[in-house]
């Protein structure tokens, strides 16, 4: 994490300091919560839409933080020293970030797309560690202040820092690559995610393409080929190519630079070649055709920094993945549940199901879905072609819950029929028949956008499972 005096905090974040005194003290690190002030820290207190941090700065100096930054429309400034006065904290902490990564001046590889910016991320580190010293954002910190903490969490001798970008509107992508401006940017998919703010499709390819023209001059775009949008919006006239950009396409299909050439499931995850690698069969301890897709990407990063082909196959035997996305969890009673609440939309959704209905499994097969939020005016319609998605040879039972998630259940009826098909708005009343249903043999899937919370119900699933292990 950032350590650096007073004196040079406040240049660095083109803050003034409220008095001359210690200039020279020592500040480690940055933290805006109050509540999880650490020694030394540099606190910023950020105005968000239930709190102003502000009202705790006082209190942060007063609980360890050496400093506080302070926004000059803030009325009074705390007494004492160890004030940083700024027009907007928010954009401080930006500056301050940008400024950092500029002194430490690591590779930077730049993660987004609707779906896979986490997994992705993960993979590409898990590929990289072996032969560099690497960091990367922790869980989903990936926006306008999250991906700001990620840099300033860096230490100094790191060789690649790998950092997820995220959005929901345009122009979030390119403020965060003038933050970071990437070596190597990667675009995972276009999906429908967000599609509310965006409008269109081809509006979130557009801003997930801001990524790319932030790359520095000669930077690498490596871009998921099976997408035409992508290819599309690059050869609108308002796209600006950086100078020298390469750029690597990779998919399923053939014609891109590099595809799986094999796969295989098995029990635990998948076995893949591709196009590139056709000699060497490498194993990924996670399950779905999407995460061979995910692997791809990472392939290409490791293969851009000279990494072997044996730290590669290392790298992604040794995966940990961040949890909730598809992670299959097994319960005391021996029911296998597949964890993939962390969030969804169509595309990931479809992803999810293919793993459920790919499955080999003694008991029965329970989708149990939740609605996707974010999705705009045809919201109802996408949650209809989930219903129509799922397959009654091969999912036995489908439980679903939210009110747009209705219209999974009413359009999965028409061909599963009402007795294997169940609809809830209450979390309670989903898990009293979800244990009226399952059995230790049975596979269920869970999976929801972020704001529904449907881990909940695994949680009470696996809880009491601890209790009655025969369910
Ligand atoms: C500002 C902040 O960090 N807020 C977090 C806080 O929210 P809460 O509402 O409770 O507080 P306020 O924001 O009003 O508080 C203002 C500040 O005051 C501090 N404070 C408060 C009380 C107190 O006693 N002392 C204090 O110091 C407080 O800490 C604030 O700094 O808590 C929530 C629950 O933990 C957090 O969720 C909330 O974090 C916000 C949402 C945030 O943006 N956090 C980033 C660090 C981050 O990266 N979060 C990611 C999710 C990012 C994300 O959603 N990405 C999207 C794509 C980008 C969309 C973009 N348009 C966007 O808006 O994000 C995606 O799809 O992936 C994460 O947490 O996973
Ligand atoms: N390439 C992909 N195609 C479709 N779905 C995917 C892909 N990669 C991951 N997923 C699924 O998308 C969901 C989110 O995965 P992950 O968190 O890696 O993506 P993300 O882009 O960071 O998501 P978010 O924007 O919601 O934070 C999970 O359900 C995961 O299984
Ligand atoms: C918070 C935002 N980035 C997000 O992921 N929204 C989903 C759709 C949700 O909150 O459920």
């Amino acid at each position: 994490m950032i350590t650096r005096t007073l004196r040079n905090i406040a240049a660095m974040c083109g803050g003034e300091l409220s008095s001359a005194y210690d200039m020279d003290k020592r500040i480690a690190g940055v933290v805006t919560d109050s509540r999880k002030i650490t020694p030394a820290c540099l606190f910023v207190p950020l105005v968000g839409e239930h709190f102003d941090g502000h009202d705790y700065s006082a209190a942060s100096l007063a609980a360890g933080a050496a400093a506080t930054l302070w926004q000059r429309d803030r009325g009074a400034a705390p007494a004492g020293d160890g004030v940083i006065l700024v027009d907007d904290t928010l954009a401080a902490l930006q500056k301050l970030s940008s400024t950092y990564l500029c002194q430490i001046a690591p590779q930077v590889v730049a993660v987004t797309g609707s779906n896979g910016k986490t997994t992705t991320k993960d993979m590409i580190t898990a590929l990289l560690e072996g032969q560099y010293k690497v960091h990367k954002t922790a869980g989903n910190f990936n926006n306008h202040i999250g991906l700001p903490l990620t840099i300033l969490s860096m230490s100094e001798d790191i060789q690649i820092a790998v950092l997820e970008m995220g959005m929901s509107s345009r122009g979030e992508i390119a403020l965060l690559a003038s933050l970071a401006p990437p070596d190597v940017a990667v675009i995972t998919n276009v999906g429908e995610s967000h599609l509310l703010q965006l409008g269109s499709r081809k509006e979130i390819a557009r801003a997930k393409l801001e990524i790319a023209e932030g790359l520095k001059p000669g930077g690498l775009l490596v871009y998921n080929g099976d997408e035409p949008l992508l290819s599309e919006v690059m050869a609108e006239p308002a796209f600006h190519t950086p100078e020298g950009m390469k750029g690597f396409r990779f998919g399923l299909n053939a014609d891109n630079d590099d595809y799986p050439s094999g796969m295989m499931t098995h029990i635990g995850g998948m076995t893949f070649t591709s196009h590139l690698y056709a000699q060497r069969a490498f194993t990924l301890p996670l399950p779905g055709r999407h995460n061979v897709v995910n692997a791809l990407a990472a392939l290409v990063v490791a293969r851009h920094y000279s990494v072997s082909e044996d730290s590669i196959a290392e790298g992604l035997s040794k995966l940990k993945l961040t949890g909730m996305r598809i992670e299959m969890m097994l319960a005391a009673s021996g029911l296998t549940m597949l964890n993939d609440a962390y969030n969804a939309s169509p595309t990931s959704m479809r992803a999810a199901i293919d793993v459920l209905q790919g499955m080999k499994c003694s008991g029965k097969k329970i989708a149990v879905l939740g609605d996707m939020l974010e999705l705009g005016p045809d919201e109802a319609l996408f949650h209809q072609e989930i219903g129509a998605y799922l397959d009654p040879s091969l999912t036995d039972l489908v439980f679903t819950y939210g009110p747009l998630s209705a219209h999974i259940a009413k359009k999965a009826e028409e061909r599963f029929g009402s007795e294997r098909v169940f609809a809830f708005m209450d979390k309670k009343e989903l898990t009293a028949a979800l244990l009226n249903r399952i059995d230790p043999k049975d596979v269920v899937l869970f999976k929801a956008s972020r704001g529904m919370r449907l881990e909940e119900v695994l949680h009470s699933l696996n809880e009491h499972s601890q209790t009655d292990p025969n369910k």
